[in-house]
């Protein structure tokens, strides 16, 4: 599909929602959309993703972010790392309002892009931070920190473990996962699960990897 044509989007990702049993509003599902039909603008100066067509981007994007959303159940405070076009961030942030969700990128264009997501939607639970996730400082720091295809997971947490309150973990979202890039996690993190993720339409592997401190609680 070359245009985007809103109904077929939301056929499909209506489809999507149901395959998921996700419990999401009317107007969430309205917010979604809305979401996805600026991504396909503005994707058309400033690549964001190199996914074109809307409906994929309704199963790479919105289905694979949203197969994740119930693993941030008890999550309040949450920080994507490396959000670009809001992948999981504005997905959650839509899906959850009750949460706090932040997103750091380094790339200006995609955080613009963002805040204008945030203004166009209303969406007040999102703050937006435009820089490297090592330089990153905040008062709060999170519970949850997110990534999707962003980093391996060494890096991942060496980047930004200084941003994770105690207690809090980390969940990442992957492909695959190797054994040896879990093994490969420095001290005091340490792999809590594995949990295989099934999206609707899409054959792939994917997973959740979530981490926490050696010292912390077991989830
Ligand atoms: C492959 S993209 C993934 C984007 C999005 N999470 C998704 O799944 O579509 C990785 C993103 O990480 C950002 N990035 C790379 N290094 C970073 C850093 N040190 N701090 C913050 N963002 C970073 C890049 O600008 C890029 O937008």
């Amino acid at each position: 599909m070359k245009v985007f044509d809103r109904a077929v989007v939301a056929d499909v990702l209506r489809t999507g929602i149901a395959g998921l049993e996700l419990d999401l509003s009317e107007a969430q599902v309205e917010k979604l959309l809305d979401y996805l039909a600026l991504l396909n603008k503005w994707n058309a100066v400033y690549n964001l993703t190199s996914v074109r067509d809307p409906l994929q981007m309704v199963t790479l994007h919105l289905l694979d972010s949203l197969a994740a959303v119930a693993a941030f159940k008890d999550a309040k405070n949450v920080l994507d790392v490396g959000a670009g076009g809001g992948l999981p961030g504005m997905v959650l942030a839509i899906s959850r309002p009750d949460m706090k969700v932040s997103m750091i990128d380094t790339v200006h264009k995609k955080t613009a892009f963002l805040n204008q997501v945030k203004a166009e939607l209303e969406l007040t639970n999102v703050t937006v931070y435009t820089k490297r996730v090592e330089q990153l400082e905040v008062k709060t720091r999170f519970d949850v920190i997110t990534s999707r295809a962003f980093a391996d997971l060494s890096d991942f947490v060496n980047w930004s473990g200084h941003l994770l309150e105690q207690g809090g973990q980390f969940i990442a979202l992957k492909g695959t996962a190797p054994a040896e890039e879990r093994e490969r996690l420095p001290k005091p993190w340490k792999v809590q699960k594995l949990q295989p993720l099934q999206v609707p339409g899409l054959e792939a592997e994917r997973h959740l990897v979530f981490i926490k401190s050696e010292h912390a609680e077991t989830v």
